[in-house]
This record gives C-alpha cells, structure tokens and sequence, in this order.
C-alpha cells in the first residue's frame, strides 16, 4: 500500500479545514476549531492502487507558517496552498508559501522530483467581493510549477474532491518517476563500476 502525505497549507481563515472536512465528510459544516493541529488519515483506491492517504492541517500561527515550515517540507510528498479570492493579504501569503516551497535549497534537499503542488482559490461563492483575479491566481501556479483551481468549499463537493484526487495523483506520478531515476540511476552505476573493473581485468 502506498501512504501519500498532503499538508494543506495558506492564510488564516482562507478555508483549509473546510476543504479537508468537505473531502473527507462531503459536508460543509461552516466553523472549525482553529488552534490546534490535526492529521487525518483516509483510505481510498485510486488507479487500482490502495492508498493510505495522510493529510495535514496545521493550527494557524501565522509568522511559523510563513517562513519556518522545515517539518512540514521534510514530511509531505505534496502540498494545496489555500487563499481566499475575497482577500487580498491571503494571496500574497500563499505567494511566500509557493516561494518558500520552490526554494532551491529546499526543493532539492532530499528530493530527486519536485514536490507536487497545488495551488487554490477558495470561497468563490464571494465572487462579487473578490480581490484577487482568476489569472493572477493562474500565473502564480504557471510561474511556480503548481496546478491551480478555483472553488468553493460552502458550496461544492464535487469540485472539492476532484481538486484532492488531482494533487494525489501528481503525487502518484512523482513517487512513479523517483522510481524510474532510481532504477536508471542504478543501472548506470552498475554499468560504471562494470566499465571500470571490465578494462582493468582486461589490461592485467
Ligand atoms: N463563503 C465561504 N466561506 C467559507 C468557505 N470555506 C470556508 N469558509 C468560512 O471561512 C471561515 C474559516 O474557515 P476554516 O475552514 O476554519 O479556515 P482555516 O483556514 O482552516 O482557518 P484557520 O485554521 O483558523 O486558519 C469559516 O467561517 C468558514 O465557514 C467558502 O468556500 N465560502
């Protein structure tokens, strides 16, 4: 069975508890308990494959989820970045999470792919109240390698679930290419010592 670990991360009050609860329950339940951190762990088969799927919903403190996030980085294989389309501040906080998860020292410390990431506009019902544009959400994403959507957790479930299977399966694709890289990168070290130890036993 293949555990997948999903951190949900973004601005105070952008909705992030909404969502996991709206995936996970398909209800909408309107407030959360906001100060203390939770994982929630759900079974689910997707492409004839069983997964153990871990998701992680860190209590809001604001200055730690903006620039420390070390553990968070170390333990997910992919993150959704939340931001409120109806706040402005919101955005510019899911801009520094993007940037601080793309960070070169970061992105490569221990990975050979690149975390998969997707980025989402939250609470589109509050549309006639909206501060921040659908492409300017869209070139975030494009710039920084993330997929992006925009949807409401009050008001759709379906679309809510389809945004959770898609950041899973960007995950099942990076786990499957990690995979490849280190086949291949055993093969050609084998091949490497072959050449070495091939010509030397030739020239004694
Ligand atoms: N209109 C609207 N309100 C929403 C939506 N999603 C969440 N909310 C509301 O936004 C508020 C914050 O939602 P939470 O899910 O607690 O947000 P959070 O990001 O987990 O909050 P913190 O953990 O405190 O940072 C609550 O009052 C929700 O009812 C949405 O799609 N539309």
């Amino acid at each position: 069975m293949n555990d997948v670990k999903l951190t949900v991360l973004g601005g105070e009050g952008t909705g992030k508890s909404a969502l996991i609860v709206r995936f996970l329950t398909k209800r909408f339940i309107g407030e959360y308990a906001s100060n203390f951190e939770s994982i929630y762990n759900k079974h689910l088969c997707l492409e004839g494959k069983q997964l153990n799927l871990e998701i992680y919903d860190p209590c809001s403190q604001p200055q730690k989820a903006k620039f420390s996030l070390t553990s968070e980085l170390h333990w997910a294989d992919g993150f959704v970045i939340v931001y409120d389309i109806s706040d402005r501040s919101s955005f510019a906080f899911a801009k520094a999470l993007i940037y601080r998860i793309r960070e070169p020292q970061t992105s490569h410390c221990k990975r050979a792919v690149e975390s998969a990431v997707l980025l989402v506009g939250n609470k589109q019902d509050l549309c006639h109240v909206r501060e921040v544009g659908w492409e300017e959400g869209h070139k975030l994403a494009l710039d920084n390698r993330c997929q992006f959507c925009e949807l409401s957790a009050a008001e759709q479930s379906l679309e809510v679930e389809m945004m959770f299977i898609r950041i899973i399966k960007d995950i099942l694709t990076n786990f499957k290419l990690k995979e490849k890289r280190r086949y291949s990168g055993s093969k050609s070290m084998a091949k490497l010592i072959n050449n070495v130890f091939g010509k030397r036993r030739k020239s004694v």
